[in-house]
């Protein structure tokens, strides 16, 4: 029977857009059922279910550095920092763990019929079927609602925490309506007021996104959605205490245009993208400069980024090797980092158009837990703010590639100066213009590799962003210097 039941739930999980083992022989190899947040009379019943899935080795010939071979959870025993460490340096856990809210009812509901996940005889509740609970209405109300209570539900094994921050004005009244748009996630629009964002994928430790959610509504940053509360559990995994973040409940942002869509539709219409460039730089000033006050920063060293970026180059080489062609331009446009030092300070990561929301008040941004490829330590890790610089003006030209014509490279010419005199307040020094250079041509680096993975037929951007970056690095400078505000302690 729990056979039955794991087979049907990994066939309805593989088919989920959130699942990350698409093509690959996935085995769900554990199941943690968190306490129910109902009581046992109550129907729907809803409980926060989370999965293990492994695949079999010759899946995955390649594990992460410094793990043993059939090493499961790492000992995770303190909140925050421990962590991170715990998690930290040997990269990701040798599986993944996915959660699943599950909605159980008694009989089947034809409206639920896309989101069935198994039909089962549930050691409390008997003969069930069991639904993703995102879909379900009556289950979103019934999180939104432990939300509000800022409940916690304790179990000898685990604990589940809903945590509100600010929760004012908020009503469990208001109609929960999944989201449809593309992301890796699930989110949940209630009414016009709140997003619940419910993680898939967990990490163990703290969500960067909530984190930085966080930090920037205590800075007061209004370029972001307000954060309203999270969820959080513990519980035992093979032997060990862990802890990870289940979601996190934001603004919804009313009115709200995609960035990515609105470029190509402006584009498209001859109109230029000038001045809403130079708002997403101002925008990006701010949150680099909030986010400077709120976590640590540091100084690296020019030749230690270049190290970096030339083995990330490496690795994309071997995956791609169109990008042969390029090495001597790449890694010369690299080694000019190497006299100088960088500051680096919490960044958003992954800044691009579709990371952009204009709303009636202005830009926000979104989704700030870096590039996806990464493990949690290395997105943990501080970063050069020339990263997002170059992370929008590859998203420019982009969408120029995009919207192919005539007035096209001029529109990216445009948006890209108008972006950063907004941000740095003037235009660029040779020094500064290296380290941008060999940002970007690390992100079109990355981006190859992402395309070839992900949209094979998109790979000509970023491969040409390769080729006109490695044939014209700039001359005769060697000192780096990182900070392109000038605006520095
Ligand atoms: N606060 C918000 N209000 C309204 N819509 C939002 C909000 N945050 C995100 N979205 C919408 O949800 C989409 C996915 O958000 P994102 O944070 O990128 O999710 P994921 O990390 O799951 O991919 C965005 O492209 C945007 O359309
Ligand atoms: O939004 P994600 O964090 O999942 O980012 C990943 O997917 C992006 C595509 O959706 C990808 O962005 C690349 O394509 C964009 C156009 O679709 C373009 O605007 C970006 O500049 C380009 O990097 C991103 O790199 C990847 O991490």
């Amino acid at each position: 029977m729990a056979d039955d039941q794991n087979g049907q739930l990994l066939n309805a999980i593989s088919r989920a857009r959130w699942f990350a083992g698409k093509g690959r022989r996935a085995e769900l190899t554990g199941h943690t059922r968190l306490g129910w947040l109902t009581d046992l009379d109550q129907w729907p019943a809803v409980r926060l279910e989370i999965i293990e899935i492994s695949y079999p080795p010759d899946e995955d010939p390649e594990p992460a550095e410094g793990q043993e071979p059939g090493m499961r959870a790492e000992p995770v025993d303190a909140p925050g920092s421990a962590l991170r460490q715990a998690q930290g340096t040997s990269g990701a856990i040798p599986y993944e763990l996915y959660q699943v809210p599950v909605s159980y009812h008694r009989a089947p509901v034809p409206e639920l019929a896309h989101a069935e996940l198994a039909r089962l005889d549930d050691a409390d509740l008997g003969s069930v079927v069991g639904y993703d609970a995102t879909q379900d209405p009556a289950a979103c109300r019934i999180l939104l609602t432990a939300l509000l209570d800022a409940r916690r539900v304790r179990e000898p094994d685990s604990e589940v925490r809903f945590t509100p921050t600010d929760t004012e004005g908020l009503s469990a009244d208001d109609d929960p309506q999944p989201f449809r748009g593309q992301q890796s996630n699930t989110s949940i629009m209630f009414g016009e007021t709140a997003m619940l964002k419910v993680f898939r994928r967990l990490e163990l430790g703290r969500n960067l996104d909530i984190e930085t959610h966080e930090a920037l509504n205590k800075a007061g940053v209004a370029d972001v959605a307000r954060l309203y509360g999270w969820i959080d559990a513990g519980w035992r995994h093979h032997g060990h205490d862990v802890r990870a973040d289940l979601g996190m409940l934001v603004e919804k942002l009313i009115g709200a245009e995609d960035g990515w869509g609105l470029a190509l539709d402006v584009l498209a219409q001859g109109r230029s993208f000038a001045e809403e460039s130079a708002r997403l730089g101002r925008a990006l000033a701010e949150i680099h400069a909030a986010l400077r006050d709120a976590f640590p920063v540091a100084t690296t060293s020019g030749e230690r980024t270049a190290q970096t970026m030339t083995e990330r180059f490496e690795v994309a080489r071997a995956i791609a090797p169109a990008l042969d062609a390029y090495a001597d331009g790449v890694l010369a446009t690299f080694g000019r980092l190497g006299a100088g030092t960088l500051d680096v300070q919490r960044v958003h990561g992954d800044f691009h158009l579709g990371q952009t929301l204009r709303t009636p008040a202005g830009w926000k941004i979104i989704d700030f837990e870096g590039e996806p490829a990464k493990t949690l330590a290395e997105r943990l890790e501080p970063d050069s703010v020339w990263r997002d610089i170059a992370g929008m003006l590859r998203s420019f030209d982009y969408a120029g590639a995009s919207v192919p014509g005539p007035g096209s490279a001029a529109w990216v010419a445009d948006c890209r100066t108008a972006f950063l005199d907004a941000y740095a307040g003037g235009g660029l020094d040779a020094d500064d213009a290296a380290v941008l250079r060999a940002y970007e041509t690390d992100k079109a680096v990355y981006e190859v590799v992402y395309e070839v993975r992900n949209r094979p037929d998109w790979v000509h951007i970023p491969v040409g962003a390769v080729a006109a970056l490695s044939e014209q690095t700039p001359s005769g400078t060697q000192a780096v210097r990182s900070d392109p505000t000038g605006d520095k302690e």
